[in-house]
């Protein structure tokens, strides 16, 4: 629920992340570093580039949306960057280590388009289940109390219930907290309100919006609504399709912390049009 996504073992902070980072090197590979990443499908006539030369550079604790065209590659770009599909070239690093090394350190968190909750688990034992199955990667880590977690999310009095005695929104709010379990580094959100109804989805967002405000980690967040993108993020990535390569990058220069009354500004409303006239060129040009 929104406003209920509260974590306070954390500090509300802006720049406490950044000030973690000391080193100038260390501060140099902060985040994520996307460099001419290509990506294909397919082989012979059936192959098909679907990433073209991607750069991007995401800061730590930063928000970054991407938004595009159907098809041109928003997934497949999560996919490699959390390892789960290799790149035909270009490569990426997490807070300075390879995809691969974070990936074993778990300093990835991925939460997928639907919760995929064990129907015969708990709450607590879903969210408790990857450090049950990672135990090797456990050694030395902070990893956050399962039970603190889902408290934060406003999910105490659902712990001990079954997915299927939740709503879509809290199921998905599960897998949200779940994703948090190992403290990781980075967050791929791949749609993850895109099962929901408006309203829902709008509280979910807003709930999201509450907790990462007060835990900023470094984000980078796939969907198909621009006022979702706006009201997250600090820069929106504009993909366009055949192949898929980035457009344009539109900062979102809106103060925070954000609220729901954000959506009733004239600058809201400016970012809106700005991104929408951006998609529809993008639609018009694959060439843009
Ligand atoms: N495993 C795969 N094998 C072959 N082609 C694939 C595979 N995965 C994705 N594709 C193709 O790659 C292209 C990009 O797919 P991807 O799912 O990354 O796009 P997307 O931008 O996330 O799309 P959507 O917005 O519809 O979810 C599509 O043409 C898709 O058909």
């Amino acid at each position: 629920m929104a406003g209920q996504m509260k974590m306070d073992t954390q500090p509300a902070h802006g720049d406490a992340a950044e000030e973690q980072v000391t080193h100038p090197e260390d501060r140099a590979n902060a985040g994520v570093r996307i460099h001419g990443i290509w990506k294909s499908y397919g082989t012979g006539d059936t192959r098909s580039v679907v990433l073209e030369g991607i750069d991007l550079a995401i800061q730590r604790g930063e928000f970054v949306s991407v938004i595009g065209p159907s098809g041109c590659g928003k997934s497949t770009l999560l996919k490699v960057i959390a390892g789960l599909t290799d790149a035909n070239g270009g490569d990426v690093t997490i807070d300075g280590s390879s995809v691969r090394s974070a990936a074993k350190n778990k300093m990835i968190g991925l939460v997928p388009q639907s919760p995929a909750l064990l129907p015969w688990r708990t709450v607590l034992d879903n969210v408790r289940l990857p450090m049950k199955v990672n135990r090797r990667a456990n050694g030395g880590r902070n990893l956050r109390s399962p039970e603190d977690i889902l408290h934060s999310f406003g999910l105490g009095q659902a712990i001990d219930k079954y997915p299927a005695q939740l709503s879509g929104g809290m199921q998905q709010r599960v897998a949200i907290a779940r994703a948090f379990v190992f403290d990781p580094s980075v967050l791929l959100m791949d749609e993850p309100f895109s099962a929901l109804d408006e309203m829902n989805r709008d509280q979910q967002r807003l709930g999201l919006l509450d907790f990462w405000q007060s835990n900023r980690k470094t984000v980078l967040f796939v969907t198909h609504s621009v006022p979702e993108a706006i009201m997250l993020s600090d820069r929106i990535v504009v993909m366009a399709a055949h192949p898929g390569r980035i457009a344009s990058i539109i900062d979102v220069n809106l103060p925070r912390p954000r609220d729901a009354d954000v959506y009733a500004t004239d600058e809201f409303r400016d970012l809106e049009g700005e991104v929408r006239s951006t998609l529809r060129a993008v639609m018009e040009d694959q060439h843009v």
